[in-house]
């Protein structure tokens, strides 16, 4: 772990603006990320998510100025990116095979190769079974797993996943977001077409739009840490996965079809990340805000 100033800024972008082709990719965009914040990076095909992520990490020149920590990435590359743990939408043509590539990676990373193996095999890739194999030949989905694995597998104080899901089957989806999880407590960026898949996961939403920043919301700020929200669910039939996962919540049934219990104001987005993973049997949802019905 890093160390950080009393503001706990972990990310400061100022006035980035980055041209290709005479065209404003981003165009004078700021963003503030507080160290803890998982933030879902939403926007429509070439908004400029993919590319303010490379600036944050040092690939690419810009007006303005991006802070990893109080490091300009450019001129701190290796310390910015020896503590961001980073998985690419697109996967890079690299010709290595797979078991020098994660000896390389754990090395170069202070991590062991085990721990990247661990995790791998929980997304369903078995490393032994592919390791001569170069990286670029294997499946889009064997080299989104591995290259996930790497970045879950080394220690970081930020993950930045760009569309991590979009090679994935739903097994491997379900196991990701339950890695992510299991790391909530690390600063994320998760960039996604989707933001109920990522709702779940995340406590702020940023969204872009031809390269400037159109909605900011800090679910916290929205509704209070205090305050409770009073919810009833209907769903259209009984499903026991729904039950397990409603339960979870603590919300209770007399008949297994309307429940009803309370969420905090924070957990308020993933918990209706969590209810659009049912949405074809959620019949009808109601929130109050507790004492204010
Ligand atoms: N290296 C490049 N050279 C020229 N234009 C680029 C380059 N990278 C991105 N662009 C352009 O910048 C715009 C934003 O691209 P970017 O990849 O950042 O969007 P995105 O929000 O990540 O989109 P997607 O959801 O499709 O991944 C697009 O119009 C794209 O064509």
């Amino acid at each position: 772990m890093g160390c950080f100033d009393m503001t706990k800024t972990l990310i400061d972008v100022k006035d980035v603006t980055k041209v290709f082709k005479k065209q404003k990719t981003l165009d004078n965009l700021s963003l503030t990320i507080e160290l803890g914040d998982r933030i879902a990076l939403v926007g429509s095909n070439g908004a400029g998510k993919t590319t303010i992520i490379r600036c944050l990490l040092g690939e690419y020149t810009f007006d303005g100025e991006v802070l990893f920590d109080g490091m300009d990435p450019r001129k701190n590359r290796e310390d910015v990116l020896g503590r961001i743990g980073f998985v690419p939408q697109i996967p890079p043509p690299l010709r290595m095979p797979v078991h020098d590539l994660v000896n390389y990676v754990a090395k170069a990373c202070g991590t062991d190769t085990t721990q990247i193996s661990e995790i791998a095999t929980r997304m369903g890739l078995d490393i032994f079974e592919i390791e001569k194999k170069p990286f670029m030949k294997l499946s889009g989905g064997q080299k989104q797993k591995l290259l996930i694995a790497m970045a879950l597998g080394r220690p970081c104080d930020l993950l930045v996943f760009d569309e991590p899901t979009a090679n994935l089957d739903p097994a491997a989806r379900q196991v990701l977001f339950d890695l992510l999880a299991e790391r909530s407590d690390k600063s994320m960026i998760i960039s996604s077409h989707r933001l109920e898949e990522v709702a779940a996961l995340v406590n702020r939403v940023v969204e872009m739009d031809r390269g400037r920043i159109v909605l900011n919301d800090h679910v916290e700020d929205a509704v209070g840490t205090a305050g409770r929200l009073q919810c009833r669910v209907v769903i259209s039939k009984y499903v026991e996965a729904f039950e397990k996962t409603i339960s979870e919540w603590n919300f209770t049934s007399q008949d297994k079809m309307e429940w009803v219990g309370e969420v905090g104001g924070p957990d308020r987005l993933r918990f209706l990340g969590t209810l659009s993973r049912y949405v074809g049997l959620v019949k009808a949802v109601h929130m109050d805000e507790a004492g204010k019905a």
